[in-house]
């Protein structure tokens, strides 16, 4: 099994780049309030670079908070965004004007939002011949008042019950050094990193490198059973 690695917050072309040369197989742009916000026309920069790259590249995905659904779908189009990530508190019958699989942020606040969001998600057919599910959940860590990128740990024992019953991404304060035993966990379908990727506060290219490769490890140790067969 091969999990979703999702790179989240890149701000510039080349760790863009960098992260698609990794291995990322999810690309994330903030386009919310956060020190890696990126403006329309750097995302757009950033996207036509990303797909210049041979297949397999990584997808694009926007990530917004608290914005209008025709804001979100506009910048959709403008940048041709692959999918779109909602880390706010946006309500569940939340739509936006165009078709791209969704990714929703829970905090496992205990809010009845998420639970509603759960069971939409719980409820959508997962779409066939695309890697990511048309709606997954992702887990993140909760801090009042911040939406994301906070580099804390979520629960990972409630994350693992989550991840039984919906498509789910772990994040939340996940590095090179311990994603392994977030996957070992949670078994999620894929995992998302920002802080964990980051020195002095920039996607560094050899952190990146790292994360990928402690899950593709890992994803073949599931693969075979036992970590024996894959490093004699
Ligand atoms: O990354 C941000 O700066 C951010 C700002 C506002 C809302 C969400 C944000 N990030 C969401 C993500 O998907 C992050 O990758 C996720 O929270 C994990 O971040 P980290 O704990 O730093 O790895």
């Amino acid at each position: 099994m091969s999990r979703i690695i999702k790179i989240c917050g890149l701000r510039t072309i080349d760790r863009a780049l960098a992260a698609a040369t990794a291995g990322a197989d999810l690309i994330g742009l903030v386009f919310a309030p956060s020190r890696r916000r990126v403006t329309v026309a750097e995302a757009q920069a950033i996207a036509a670079a990303v797909r210049t790259l041979p297949p397999p590249r990584p997808l694009i995905v926007g990530l917004f908070v608290n914005e209008p659904a025709h804001v979100i779908a506009e910048i959709a189009r403008t940048v041709g965004l692959e999918a779109i990530q909602l880390s706010g508190d946006e309500p569940a019958d939340f739509s936006i004007p165009i078709e791209l699989p969704l990714i929703k942020a829970i905090r496992m606040t205990g809010d009845p939002t998420e639970e509603a969001w759960l069971a939409r998600i719980a409820a959508t057919k997962p779409a066939t011949g695309n890697r990511l599910p048309t709606m997954t959940a992702l887990v993140d860590a909760h801090i009042a008042g911040v939406y994301g990128g906070t580099g804390q740990q979520a629960d990972w024992q409630r994350a693992a019950h989550l991840a039984r019953r919906v498509p789910t991404l772990l994040a939340g304060g996940l590095t090179p050094a311990n994603v392994a035993q977030a996957i070992a966990v949670v078994n999620p379908l894929g995992v998302d990193v920002s802080s964990g990727v980051e020195r002095d506060g920039q996607k560094d290219p050899e952190l990146m490198a790292a994360f990928v490769r402690a899950v593709r490890m890992s994803d073949a140790v599931a693969e075979c059973g036992a970590e024996r067969c894959c490093t004699e």
